[in-house]
C-alpha cells in the first residue's frame, strides 16, 4: 500500500480532535472535502464523545486486502445473488431486509460484498467504525443510488422540473437545491412557526379519535388509516400552508384530495424498489411499475403547484414583500419570498415532502405507540411526564415543554434503535478507499445495516428489550460505555441526512404527548414487526385501543 493511501486509512482512526487539528493544512483533495463540506447539517447524529476506536488488528495497515476477497453470497453470471431471494427457494428475502441482513452477518461477518443483478455491487456494512469511516469519506456532495426513475420522470418533464429533486439528485446540482431548501425546511424558526398548527391537528386528531372509536372495545380499527390522515395533514399544514381537511366529519373519508394524495403518495414509494433494483426496462419502455410512478407523480406534482400557485398570488397580490406579512413567514411564504428557490424547485421540494413525509412519521408513531402499550410500566412514566408538562400548559405543547420532556425523547430514541423506519443509508463511495482492511472501489454502493447491529448485545446489553432508560444515563466524558454514535442514526447522518427531521420530531412530540395525556394505549394484536417496502412498515393492523385516562 502506498504511503499516501496508507496515511488516508490511519486518518479514520484519529479522535475526531486531534483530526481536526492534525489536518488542517494537510489537504488531500479528499481531506480537503471533509473540512469543507456543507456544514449547515442541522442532523448530527447523537452526540458521544468517544472517538472512533482502533482495532488491534488494524494498527499495521500495510496489507489491504484486495475487494474480492470481502465474503459475500455466491452471484452467478447476469443474475448475480437475485436466486437467493427467490420465494420458496432462496434463503433471502427481499420483503424482510432486516432478517435477511442478520443471516448475512451470521453467515459472513461484518462485512459483505454483494453482486446484483444489473451489474450493481452492494457492500453491507454492520459495525458502527466501518460506518463511521463510510461517512467521513461521503465527500462534499454525498452521493446514494435512490429513486432513479423518478428522477428519470422528472428530467424528462423539463416544463414541470429544473432538476431531478432532492432524493434522486447528486453532486453539485443536489447541493444547489438543498442548501436553499434546508435554510427553510431545516430552520427552527421556521419549524418552530408552525407548533400553534400541529398543536391544532393533533387535538382535533384527538377529538376523532373519541368520536370513532368503540366504546365497547377503545379500538377504531386498523388505526394505520389514521394515522396516515393525521400526518398528511400535519405536512400539508407544515409545508404548502394549507389544511386538506384530512380529518374532518370524523375519518375524513370522502376528501377526494386527501385520498388522492394519499394513495400518490403510496404508490410512488411502493415502486421505488422495483424501479431501482433489477434490469430498469423502464429506462427503455414504460413498464407498468413505471406507469404507477408516473400516476402518483402527477397527482402530487397537480396539487403541490396548485397550493403553491395560489400562495404565489396571494403575495403578489399584497405587494410580494416580507413585510406585508403578518406574524413569522410560513415555510412556503419563506419559500417564494427568502430561499432563493425558483418556483419549480420550490413544487420539486414539497412534492418530495409529500413523498418522504407521511409514511415515515406514521409508521414511527406505529411503533413509538407499540412500544408503549407493550410495556405498560414505561408507558406509565412518560404519561406521568406528559400530565406534569399539559396540565400546566392546558394540553398545548409549547417549546418550553419540547424541551423539558426527556423521557419522551428517551422513548423515541429507543424506537429508532429498536424499529427504525429504514435499515440504515445507502451511499456510492467517490473515492476508492480502505474499509477494514478492504480496498473498497470508488462507485461501490454501501448500505449500512444500523438496524440489525442496533440489536446485538455487543453494542447494547438486553438488546430485544424497550429501555428508554438506556438513553437517561448520565455519563463522565471519558466514558467508554456508551453507544457508538454511527449505530442509532434513524434520520441518517451528515449533509444528507434527513432535511425534515426537526418539522417530523416535532410533529412526534405533539401527538405523542397528547395521546399519552389523554389515554392509556393498549395493544390487541399479535407481535408486530416489519416489511421492508423501500421503508420499514407495520407488518401486520395496527389494533390499538384508546381508553380514556380521566
Ligand atoms: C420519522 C420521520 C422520518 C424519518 C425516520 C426519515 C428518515 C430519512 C432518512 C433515513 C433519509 C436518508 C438520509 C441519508 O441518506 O442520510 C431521509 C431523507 C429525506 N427526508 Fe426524511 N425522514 C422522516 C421524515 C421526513 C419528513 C417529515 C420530511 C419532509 C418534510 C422528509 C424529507 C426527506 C427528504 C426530502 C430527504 C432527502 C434529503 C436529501 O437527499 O437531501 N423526511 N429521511
Amino acid at each position: 500500500m502506498s504511503s499516501g493511501a496508507t496515511c488516508k486509512v490511519r486518518l479514520f482512526y484519529l479522535t475526531r480532535r486531534s483530526f481536526r487539528r492534525s489536518h488542517i493544512g494537510t489537504l488531500t483533495e479528499n481531506s480537503r472535502s471533509l473540512h469543507t463540506r456543507p456544514s449547515q447539517c442541522p442532523n448530527a447524529p447523537y452526540v458521544s464523545p468517544s472517538p472512533p476506536r482502533m482495532r488491534e488488528s488494524e494498527k499495521d495497515d500495510d496489507d489491504v486486502k484486495p475487494f474480492e476477497d470481502i465474503p459475500g453470497p455466491r452471484s452467478l453470471p447476469i443474475i448475480g445473488t437475485l436466486h437467493h431471494y427467490l420465494p420458496g427457494i432462496g434463503q433471502y428475502s427481499f420483503s424482510r431486509l432486516h432478517h435477511t441482513g442478520l443471516r448475512k452477518l451470521q453467515q459472513f461477518g461484518p462485512i459483505v460484498r454483494e453482486q446484483l443483478i444489473g451489474g450493481v455491487t452492494l457492500l453491507l456494512l454492520y459495525d458502527p467504525q466501518d460506518i463511521e469511516v463510510m461517512y467521513a469519506r461521503e465527500g462534499r456532495y454525498p452521493m446514494r443510488r435512490s429513486h432513479t426513475a423518478l428522477e428519470k420522470y422528472r428530467l424528462d418533464r423539463p416544463n414541470m422540473y429544473n432538476n431531478g429533486g432532492l432524493l434522486p439528485t447528486n453532486g453539485e446540482v443536489w447541493w444547489d437545491v438543498r442548501r436553499r431548501a434546508q435554510r427553510v425546511l431545516s430552520r427552527p424558526p421556521c419549524v418552530q412557526s408552525r407548533l400553534p398548527h400541529v398543536n391544532k391537528v393533533c387535538q382535533e386528531f384527538t377529538e376523532v379519535l373519541d368520536e370513532l372509536k368503540s366504546p365497547q372495545t377503545d379500538q377504531v380499527g386498523d388505526f394505520l388509516n389514521l394515522e396516515r390522515r393525521l400526518l398528511l395533514e400535519l405536512t400539508m399544514v407544515a409545508t404548502l400552508d394549507v389544511g386538506l381537511g384530512c380529518l374532518q366529519g370524523g375519518s375524513g373519508e370522502g376528501n377526494e384530495e386527501a385520498e388522492a394524495l394519499m394513495t400518490a403518495a403510496h404508490e410512488s414509494n411502493s415502486t421505488i424498489l422495483g424501479t431501482d433494483n433489477g434490469l430498469q426496462l423502464w429506462r427503455l419502455i414504460n413498464t407498468p411499475l413505471y406507469r404507477r410512478l408516473i400516476k402518483g407523480q402527477d397527482t402530487i406534482y397537480r396539487i403541490a403547484q396548485k397550493y403553491v400557485e395560489a400562495k404565489e398570488a396571494e403575495l403578489k397580490a399584497e405587494g410580494w414583500s416580507v413585510e406585508s406579512r403578518e406574524g413569522p413567514l410560513s415555510v412556503l411564504e419563506y419559500c417564494l419570498l427568502e430561499s432563493g428557490l425558483d418556483k419549480k424547485d420550490i413544487i420539486g421540494v414539497f412534492c418530495d415532502t409529500l413523498l418522504a413525509g407521511i409514511d415515515t412519521g406514521a409508521f414511527t408513531l406505529s411503533y413509538v405507540l407499540y412500544n408503549l402499550a407493550c410495556n405498560p410500566d414505561k408507558q406509565e412514566v412518560l404519561a406521568q411526564e406528559a400530565k406534569q408538562l399539559l396540565d400546566a400548559t392546558g394540553g398545548e405543547v409549547t417549546p418550553k415543554v419540547i424541551s423539558e420532556a426527556r423521557y419522551l425523547k428517551a422513548v423515541l430514541r429507543e424506537t429508532y434503535r429498536l424499529r427504525p423506519v429504514s435499515i440504515g443509508v445507502g451511499r456510492i463511495m467517490q473515492d476508492d478507499t480502505v474499509i477494514r482492511r478492504y480496498k473498497v472501489p470508488k462507485g461501490t454502493v454501501v448500505v449500512t445495516q444500523n438496524q440489525v447491529s442496533c440489536r446485538l448485545p455487543q453494542y447494547f446489553p438486553e438488546p430485544d428489550t424497550f429501555l428508554p432508560e438506556r438513553w437517561l444515563i448520565r455519563r463522565s466524558t471519558t466514558h467508554t460505555d456508551a453507544p457508538h454514535p454511527y449505530l442509532v442514526l434513524p434520520f441518517g447522518h451528515g449533509p444528507r441526512a434527513c432535511i425534515g427531521r426537526r418539522m417530523a420530531e416535532q410533529n412526534l412530540h405533539v401527538i405523542i404527548l397528547q395521546l399519552m395525556w389523554k389515554y392509556h394505549v393498549g395493544w390487541d394484536g399479535g407481535e408486530l414487526d416489519c416489511v421492508s417496502n423501500l421503508i420499514n412498515e407495520p407488518d401486520g393492523p395496527l389494533l390499538f385501543t384508546f381508553h380514556p385516562r380521566n
